[in-house]
């Protein structure tokens, strides 16, 4: 199985790592990258190979496509007359439908759209997988096997991978600000910075094993909550600064700007 990545920024260069990681051999995998100094990294960084896009695509069995969703289109044309009979396009793109995709590949080629997220990084990525119209199962198929070296994966109508994009594509960021707003609140308590952060990490990766072992979240605050004590005072003050609202508020942005890049 050879894969082409072509686009190895942030969201390519975290499959990457995590396929390799996940124990894929390097020489399975090929990157296509703009510029030759990013190339040159990742050559020396994994040990991949790099090619320009339509060597890379003649020997892939699945390109997964790295690059801004303006990108998408434009480079699917240009690797157009390479691609096999039988190839995988996976579109990591937020917002380009596969409707906007499929016009640009020769018949014979699926086009499957996934929704990573940044964890992929670590093996513990979150995507979501939707086959377009001319996607074959085994492609379909072929797309979660490789998502699922990196992570956890669902598959779901590609009506829903805006919503998608809005709640795991785009959710490593809510958290990720979280931790930095709660690590200045340590700080702010008289707390060294080193101490903050290793609090404030901890008790979010603690708190995510204890949500992933499927207790629901209600019950797991409720246990931290004592009727009358420090936690209730805390997420009284939450409430009242419309944290639930923020969040309904923040993913339906998420979701309308995804709707929008289409
Ligand atoms: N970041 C994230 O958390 C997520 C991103 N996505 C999607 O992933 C895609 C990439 O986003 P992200 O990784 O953040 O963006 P980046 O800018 O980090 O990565 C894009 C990469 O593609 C390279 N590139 C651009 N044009 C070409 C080309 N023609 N051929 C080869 N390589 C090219 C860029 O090089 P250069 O820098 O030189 O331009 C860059 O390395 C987007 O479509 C986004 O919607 C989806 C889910 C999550
Ligand atoms: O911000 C973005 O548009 C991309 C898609 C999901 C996460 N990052």
């Amino acid at each position: 199985m050879t894969i082409a990545i072509i686009g190895a920024g942030n969201m390519g260069g975290a499959v990457l790592a995590g396929l390799l990681e996940a124990g894929h051999a390097p020489e399975s995998v090929i990157v296509v990258e703009a510029r030759e100094e990013q190339a040159a990294a990742l050559r020396e960084k994994h040990g991949v190979r790099t090619l320009p896009a339509p060597e890379a695509v003649a020997e892939a069995d699945i390109v997964v496509l790295g690059v801004k969703p303006y990108g998408v289109v434009p480079v699917l044309e240009s690797i157009a007359s390479s691609l096999r009979q039988g190839t995988t396009v996976v579109s990591l793109a937020a917002g380009v439908p596969t409707s906007a995709m499929e016009p640009a590949v020769p018949d014979g080629v699926s086009v499957v759209r996934v929704m990573p997220n940044t964890p992929a990084l670590v093996g513990e990525g979150m995507s979501a997988v939707a086959g377009g119209a001319k996607a074959t199962p085994d492609a379909v198929a072929a797309a979660a096997d490789l998502m699922g070296a990196v992570g956890k994966v669902v598959t779901v109508p590609e009506s829903q991978i805006d919503a998608v994009t809005a709640i795991s594509g785009s959710g490593p960021a809510y958290v990720f600000m979280i931790a930095e707003a709660w690590i200045e609140a340590g700080v702010h308590l008289g707390l060294t910075r080193d101490d903050a952060t290793t609090l404030v990490i901890q008790t979010l990766a603690g708190s995510a094993e204890l949500l992933k072992s499927g207790t629901h979240p209600a019950i797991l605050r409720e246990q931290v909550t004592s009727p009358g004590g420090t936690t209730a005072a805390a997420l009284g003050a939450l409430e009242q600064n419309g944290l639930r609202a923020s969040f309904l508020e923040a993913t339906r942005a998420a979701y309308v700007r995804s709707k929008e890049l289409s």
